[in-house]
């Protein structure tokens, strides 16, 4: 546990996460982002975006994880943060569809994949912004780390006033899904473990910080912390095995081959 105290510590140091940084506006002036801004799928970075094909297909689909009026202040000061440490490449922004499959482009579908359905992905299954879930993920892909911006709305509630452990887990498997994803492909979680540290109050914003540990043939071992933007709250922090389904290139894979 220690060790991963410490590694979040200089991982978010690294990140300049905890620091205001002066060249960030703090007045959300990129309320309103338009999906052509700054490592979006169609800005001057998009040589990046090409290479993550399970992404690069899916754009006619709306992205959940552009600001919205319903985002608080430090949700975009983070949010802006994170968009400008992708600028040099180091971070990307991951969109977010409202099923998992519009995230795989139409080459990758298998046959059940490629059928219309009236599903959608847990976590975006609220229309009204705000009321639900409000997260946006970026991914640092030589660290093989995602960082999952989250703000729980109203109805996500457990006890009063906080966020349903539930929803927690939820927000904790999709970041480190997304993450395992990122290395090993189509995954499946097969063991998540959390220990749940500090409640976290509605209409906060933390960070999920994951990164994969190690990968023993089929099996993505990882650990996330979830924590207050200033860092000084640790409000969860898990370990997940997730299993590789079939043979297909990690993104990984793909990314470096390109
Ligand atoms: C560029 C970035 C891209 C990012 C993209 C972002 C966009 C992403 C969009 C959207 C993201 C959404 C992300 C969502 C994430 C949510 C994921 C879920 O919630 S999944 C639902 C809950 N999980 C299940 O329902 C699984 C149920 N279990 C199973 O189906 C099977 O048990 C499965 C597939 C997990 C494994 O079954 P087998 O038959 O394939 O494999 P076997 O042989 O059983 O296990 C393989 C090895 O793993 C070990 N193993 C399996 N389960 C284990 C366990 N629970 N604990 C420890 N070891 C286990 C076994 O002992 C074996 O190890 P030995 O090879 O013998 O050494």
């Amino acid at each position: 546990m220690w060790r991963n105290c410490v590694r979040l510590a200089k991982g978010l140091g690294r990140s300049a996460v905890l620091r205001p940084d002066p060249k960030v506006s703090r007045c959300g002036v990129v309320r309103g982002l338009s999906p052509t801004a700054p490592c979006s799928p169609t800005a001057p970075c998009s040589l990046l975006w090409n290479s993550v094909t399970w992404l690069s297909q899916a754009r006619q689909s709306k992205d959940y994880a552009l600001p919205n009026s319903s985002w608080s202040q430090g949700m975009m000061d983070l949010y802006n943060r994170f968009l400008e440490m992708c600028k040099d490449g180091t971070w990307k922004r991951i969109p977010s569809y409202g099923n998992s499959v519009d995230h795989i482009p139409e080459s990758l579908k298998l046959a059940p994949e490629k059928e219309q359905k009236e599903t959608r992905l847990f976590s975006r299954n609220m229309d009204t912004e705000g009321l639900g879930f409000e997260y946006a993920m970026f991914l640092n892909p030589s660290e093989k780390r995602m960082v999952c911006l989250f703000q729980p709305g109203p109805y996500l509630e457990g006890h009063t006033g906080f966020a349903h452990g539930g929803s927690t887990a939820t927000i904790i498997d999709s970041t480190i899904g997304g993450c395992a994803i990122f290395v090993a492909g189509r995954v499946m979680t097969a063991n998540l473990s959390i220990n749940y540290r500090n409640p976290i109050p509605l209409g906060s914003v933390v960070l999920v910080d994951s990164k994969v540990d190690q990968v023993e043939g089929r099996k993505v071992f990882l650990s996330c912390q979830v924590r207050s933007i200033d860092g000084q709250t640790l409000h969860a922090e898990a370990t997940a095995l997730f299993i590789q389904l079939n043979s297909t290139k990690s993104l990984q894979q793909q990314m470096s081959s390109q």
